[in-house]
């Protein structure tokens, strides 16, 4: 079974679907790391992420560079929705995440086009929404945690940016497939919001 699950940063899409895949037995991709490593190599080459050539060469990034802490920092995460507009870094992506989402037995995929692009035939898709405050005070937390000093009207306002420029670009932009069941984690906590997304899981895959 193919678990597509897609939504805004912060939202908790990561850690739902981290929990599905463990729950489900199933191997999980983050494909925005593949987004991060595009980003972080037009970085290291000294090119314009916001050019479609620079962009294009860095889509043949390392794997390697893939397990470098620096992809999870929100400056990579800036860089990546701004490469991720180029339809030409869509297209050199999306073979890997074809392939790893139709590998025998299934998938768990987390991203912004899993069920509209990626995966558009999963059975199972889930749209993982929380309001601004709710994800702005998530990542405040995220970054206290590693000791990092930063307000959090800025991270709002970094995340709103992120989200209008995922939200408005015209290749693959970050929109609920028809066939996918919203959840709002604004009010739930971590275990509250997995046993929300298992129970739609479960109750998709009964009915496939
Ligand atoms: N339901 C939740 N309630 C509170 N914090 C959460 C919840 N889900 C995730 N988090 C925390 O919020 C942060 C962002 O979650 P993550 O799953 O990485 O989001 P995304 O993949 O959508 O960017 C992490 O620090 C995570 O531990
Ligand atoms: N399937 C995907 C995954 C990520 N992207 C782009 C858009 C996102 O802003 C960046 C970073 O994605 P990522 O999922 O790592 O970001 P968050 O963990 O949600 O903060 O990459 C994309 O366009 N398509």
């Amino acid at each position: 079974m193919i678990i597509a699950v897609d939504g805004p940063t912060a939202s908790g899409k990561g850690t739902i679907a981290k929990a599905l895949a463990a729950h489900f037995g199933l191997p999980h991709l983050d494909t925005g790391l593949l987004y991060r490593a595009v980003g972080r190599q037009v970085a290291l080459n000294g090119g314009n992420p916001d050019d479609p050539a620079d962009a294009l060469v860095a889509c043949a990034f390392p794997d390697s560079l893939l397990d470098d802490p620096e992809l999870r920092s929100e400056a990579s995460g800036g860089l990546a929705s701004r490469v991720s507009l180029h339809p030409g870094v869509r297209q050199a992506l999306y073979e890997r995440q074809r392939a790893f989402a139709t590998q025998p037995g299934g998938a768990v995929l987390d991203g912004r086009d899993i069920g509209t692009v990626i995966a558009p035939e999963a059975p199972a898709k889930l749209f993982v929404v929380a309001s601004v405050s709710a994800r702005a005070e998530r990542r405040f937390k995220e970054m206290q945690a590693q000791g990092r000093a930063v307000a959090l009207a800025d991270i709002a306002a970094d995340l709103e940016a992120r989200d209008a420029r995922d939200r408005s670009r015209a290749e693959a932009p970050l929109v609920a497939a028809a066939d996918a069941v919203l959840l709002d984690t604004s009010d739930l906590n971590r275990d509250e919001a997995i046993a929300a997304a298992i129970a739609i899981v479960t109750k998709a895959a009964g009915s496939c």
